[in-house]
């Protein structure tokens, strides 16, 4: 049998996962030195690639790797198809809408909202029935309303600390994120026996380390 290719967002979500992926008994090895190799089959039954989140579902839509890992967030920003078979208890953060303390949400002036999710912000504002112009920037969201070029931001939150240390505040709180494992729905049919072995061994690491505090629930 050919391994599984599985794509793992590289990063925060790899660096959180792989000691997951070692304790439901894959081999890590290359994984855990990698320089700057993007491959690894260190355990025959997979083979991993290293991928930016977005990327992780064009290689999962094209069907050229089986099983991704990848945030909610991402998934949510691109109204994915794919199945996501497992929500894992790493990548836990939350989607804000935030300000300065001088921000007006009720403000006159249509809102001019900078975000890296232009898609999960525009049907949030148009959840509430609000017209907004959305810029959509890459990093570094915090700085937007702070130099004048947003009223606000949506934006992930996880300890605060970047909100705080640039006096910024929660105007309201939108969706949680967590790390999830999605499935490439031919894929299943084809791996189903090797796919639902991986899942459970893996759902199996993850109550374990949430029970043992290695990972905060
Ligand atoms: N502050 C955070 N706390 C917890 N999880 C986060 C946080 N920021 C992002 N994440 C999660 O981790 C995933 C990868 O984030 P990471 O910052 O490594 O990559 P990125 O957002 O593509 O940034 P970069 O462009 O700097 O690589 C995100 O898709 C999200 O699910
Ligand atoms: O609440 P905190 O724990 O401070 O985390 C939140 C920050 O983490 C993410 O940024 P990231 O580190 O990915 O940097 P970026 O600005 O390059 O997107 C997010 O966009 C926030 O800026």
């Amino acid at each position: 049998m050919e391994p599984i290719k599985i794509a793992l967002t590289k990063g925060r979500t790899e660096q959180q996962v792989v000691p997951l992926l070692e304790a439901s008994g894959i081999n890590c090895q290359g994984l855990k030195n990698k320089g700057r190799k993007l491959i690894f089959n260190d355990d025959p039954r997979y083979d991993f690639i290293l991928v930016k989140g977005p990327d992780v579902l064009t290689y999962l839509n094209s069907g050229t790797v089986q099983i991704g890992i990848v945030g909610s967030d991402v998934l949510d920003e691109q109204e994915n198809s794919q199945y996501a078979m497992l929500n894992l208890s790493v990548g836990k953060c939350r989607f804000v809408l935030a300000s300065t303390a001088d921000f007006n949400p009720q403000q006159q002036r249509r809102k001019i909202i900078a975000t890296k999710y232009p898609n999960i912000t525009k049907r949030y504002f148009e959840g509430i029935g609000e017209d907004v112009e959305i810029i959509k920037i890459e990093g570094s969201v915090e700085l937007a309303p702070l130099i004048g070029l947003a009223d606000a931001i949506v934006d992930i939150v996880e300890t605060g600390n970047t909100l705080r240390e640039n006096n910024l505040r929660v105007y309201a709180k939108l969706q949680p994120v967590n790390t999830k494992l999605v499935v490439n729905r031919l894929a299943l049919r084809q791996y189903q026996p090797q796919i639902k072995t991986l899942i459970s061994n893996l759902q199996t690491a993850d109550r374990q380390a949430v029970k043992s505090k290695l990972i905060r629930e």
